[in-house]
Order: structure tokens, then C-alpha cells, then sequence
């Protein structure tokens, strides 16, 4: 009782002094005040399983304890916690080991911008860079597509509900119908061909093609690795700027560090943040190919370019990537997850695996409202995951990289539960 009254003062507390654009403390009503690896705890003393993982912010969990420990010597040290865009020891390290240790194993020879602390920062300066080096300015994106809210990136933003709140035209992208879709593939690649060879169509080639290779916000969609392909030379034959948002989809979360390495494609911008500080520390880059970089000093400024906190952690997390245990923790659970499911087909319902992002598309069964119920039923018994995509109605699963076995098993099981539940009403 005394843990209900207090959650409803402090709801209270936030109802008359929040402003009404809050969202996910809506859905999940409860005062959070710490994490461990990959549980939450509320004051109440409740402990959540985290399936959502700050939408992709906390690939290794919260307070991971090596780069927890990496902050704190930073911190006990006296180490800068910001400098502008000086020189200092934790970008050089970042830059260093980065390069040398994500970058050219993949072959990606691409300077590092540092960009302000969201990744909606990161798409605008992906956007202004591709126009800047074009002197064109169209750009195409995909209905799906979600790239921030700024008003550029919101420009490439598919959710209409996102797009009206603008209260101005959001004009300069063209949206073409993601080459995957619930009702079967699209020859989108075989029309963007046609729009661009066809003289009488009057229509300026564009400055950019912006995508998610895997589109998160939209439901999990994978672009098959022929269409990225195509695209990849129709922007080489046209010199248009490819740009892969792998703001959510990256840091290992669909599989590879990036989601395009599958295909063998190299993007000429991508955009990285959310978990590429390892804590959920604010930290956006925009990575730019050989021959793009056409910035001027002092083009695209920020105060918080370069968290330096974030350097340390950024480079702690990278420590992982060399971790065998880590690595083979990561490969089993993205199997786990895929077997899971796979084993536990539910009628109607179609479910995509990439790695540890799961979208459970309740589109032809049930619809939001079987999602809504399932999001509801799993708050209840501890575990947080969300629902994602254009009517809500695609459960998106995001536990940590590092999520024991038997926890994600655990977590699998409830949310199959609470799906039979919700669909048998
Ligand atoms: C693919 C993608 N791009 C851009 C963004 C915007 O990032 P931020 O919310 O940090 O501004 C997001 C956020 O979810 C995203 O998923």
C-alpha cells in the first residue's frame, strides 16, 4: 500500500511539473533507480528484465563492470570531462583504436566526425555534409525509415504522427517503399533505376540515398543484400552519397559491428551512436569515406562534440570486441533468440531475427492491440519490452549482447506466454 501511495505522489510530482511530451515512463509506469548488468530496479524494489535496452543505447547492459571502471579511474584522475574539439589523450585513443580496431578489418577507410550528443545530430550533419559535397539537394529515404526528429533528419522520417508536429514543410526527400515488406518484396531498386535513366522525368539526381540497413524504429526489416547491392552502384553510377543509418542497428546489435558487412557494401557516410559509448553515454559520429570529407573548419560546431567520458567508456567497450567470452556469448544468444522462436511459430504471426533484434509482427494477429496487451502483461511480471513500427503492433525484442543465457530464455518464454494470451482473446 505504502509503495502504491508513494508511486502515485510521486506520478503526481511529475504530472503537474513534466511537460506532457514524456512518453515511455507513459507505458511503463514505475520510478527506476538503478541497473546492474541486465535488470532494473525500481524504489519499490521491483526488478525489471530489461528486453529494451534503451532502445539500443545499452548493447553491453547497464553499469558493465570494466567500463564502469575504465569512468571512474577517468574520473578519479582528474581527466577533462570536456574540451570542445581540442586535442586530448581519450580522443586520440578513441580515434586510434577505433580505426585500427573496428574500421580497417572491415576495409573502411573513413575519417571519424565527432557530432553532438544525439544521433539526430549525427544524421544532420550526415545530410548537410552529402548536400555540401553534391551542391545538390534532393535526397531519397524509405517509408519506414526513422532518423531523428531535427528538421532535417525529420525530413527523412517516415511516421507521419512524427512528421505533422513539425507545423512546417518538410520538403527535399523523396520516400520510396522499403525493397521489404510485410505483402512480399518491392522492385523499389528496379523503379529508383528507372527514375533516374528516365529523361522525361525531369528530376534532378539526388544529393543522397539515406537508409537503415536493418530498420529498427520500423519493425526490423532487413534490406535483402542483392537490393543494398543495386543500390550501391546506382549511387556509384549516378554519384549519389550513400548513407547507412547504423544508429541503432550498429555496434553489433544485428549481428556484425554494422549491419551492411553482410552484403560486402561500403556506405560513403554512416552514422553511429546510442551504443557506441558502451554506458548509454551521449556520443554521436558521423563516419566519413576517403574523398567525401568537403567540411570547412568550424562547418558543423557543438558544444558537446566529443564527450570526453564518453571517449573512455567508448574505448573500454571496444575492449569487448576482443573478449573472446564476449564474443562467443554474443554469437550463442543471437542463436538462441533465433532458435527460440523459430521453434515456437505462433499462427499469423511472422517473426524477424537479426541478431539480437527480434520483431515479432503482430500486424495479421491481433494488431496493436495484441501487441499493447503483451507489452502490458510482461511489465507486469518484470520484464520491459516495447512495441515499434508503423501501427505499433511489432514487439521489438533488444536485450543486451550480454544477457546470460537462462535470462533470455526466461524472457523468451514469458513474452511466448503473454502472446498466447493475448492472441486467444
Ligand atoms: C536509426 C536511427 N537514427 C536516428 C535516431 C535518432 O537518434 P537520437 O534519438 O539519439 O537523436 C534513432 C533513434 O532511435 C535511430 O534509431
Amino acid at each position: 500500500m505504502t509503495v502504491l501511495a508513494d508511486l502515485a505522489t510521486s506520478t503526481q510530482v511529475f504530472e503537474t511539473r513534466e511537460s506532457a511530451v514524456r512518453s515511455y515512463c507513459r507505458a511503463f509506469p514505475t520510478l527506476l533507480t538503478s541497473g546492474r548488468g541486465t535488470t532494473l530496479v525500481a524504489e519499490d524494489g521491483t526488478e525489471y528484465t530489461d528486453f529494451f535496452s534503451g532502445a539500443g543505447a545499452l548493447n553491453y547492459g547497464h553499469n558493465h563492470d570494466h567500463i564502469k571502471r575504465q569512468v571512474v579511474a577517468h574520473l578519479e584522475g582528474d581527466g577533462l570531462l570536456h574540451a570542445l574539439d581540442f586535442h586530448t589523450a581519450a580522443k586520440r585513443e578513441f580515434l586510434g583504436r577505433f580505426g585500427q580496431e573496428i574500421l580497417e578489418p572491415r576495409g573502411l577507410r573513413h575519417r571519424v566526425q565527432f557530432c553532438g550528443s544525439t544521433g539526430t545530430d549525427a544524421v544532420e550533419a550526415a545530410l548537410k555534409l552529402a548536400r555540401k559535397h553534391t551542391g545538390r539537394s534532393q535526397v531519397i529515404a524509405f517509408s519506414g525509415a526513422y532518423h531523428g526528429v531535427s528538421r532535417g533528419s525529420l525530413a527523412a522520417t517516415a511516421d507521419l504522427s512524427l512528421r505533422k508536429v513539425a507545423g512546417t514543410a518538410l520538403g527535399e526527400v523523396t520516400h520510396l517503399p522499403f525493397p521489404v515488406g510485410p505483402r512480399g518484396s518491392f522492385p523499389t531498386m528496379d523503379l529508383l533505376e528507372q527514375y533516374l535513366t528516365d529523361d522525361l522525368s525531369g528530376v534532378d539526381v539526388p544529393a543522397a540515398v539515406i537508409l537503415e540497413v536493418v530498420q529498427m524504429e520500423g519493425g526490423v526489416y532487413r534490406i535483402p543484400d542483392a537490393d543494398l547491392r543495386h543500390l550501391r552502384d546506382l549511387c556509384d553510377r549516378y554519384g549519389i552519397v550513400l548513407i547507412a543509418d547504423e544508429i541503432q542497428a550498429g555496434c553489433g546489435r544485428t549481428g556484425g559491428f554494422f549491419s551492411f558487412e553482410q552484403a560486402g557494401v561500403v556506405p560513403d557516410l554512416i552514422t553511429v551512436s546510442k551504443s557506441i559509448s558502451g554506458l548509454g553515454l551521449p556520443m554521436s559520429l558521423l563516419l566519413i569515406r576517403e574523398g567525401f570529407d568537403s567540411w570547412e573548419a568550424g562547418d558543423h560546431p557543438g558544444t558537446f562534440r566529443g564527450n570526453q567520458l564518453a571517449f573512455v567508456a567508448a574505448c573500454a567497450a571496444l575492449d569487448l570486441w576482443r573478449n573472446q567470452a564476449f564474443l562467443d556469448r554474443a554469437r550463442a544468444g543471437a542463436e538462441l533468440l533465433r532458435t527460440f522462436w523459430e521453434d515456437h511459430p505462433l499462427p499469423g504471426v511472422e517473426v524477424r531475427s537479426e541478431g539480437h533484434a527480434i520483431g515479432i509482427d503482430l500486424t495479421h494477429a491481433g494488431g496493436r492491440r495484441a501487441a499493447d496487451d503483451v507489452v502490458a502483461h510482461c511489465f507486469a511480471r518484470g520484464l520491459i519490452v516495447e512495441s515499434t513500427g508503423r501501427d505499433k503492433a511489432v514487439l521489438k525484442l533488444l536485450p543486451a549482447l550480454t544477457m546470460e543465457p537462462d535470462v533470455l530464455r526466461r524472457g523468451c518464454e514469458l513474452i511466448h506466454e503473454a502472446l498466447l494470451t493475448a492472441l486467444s482473446r
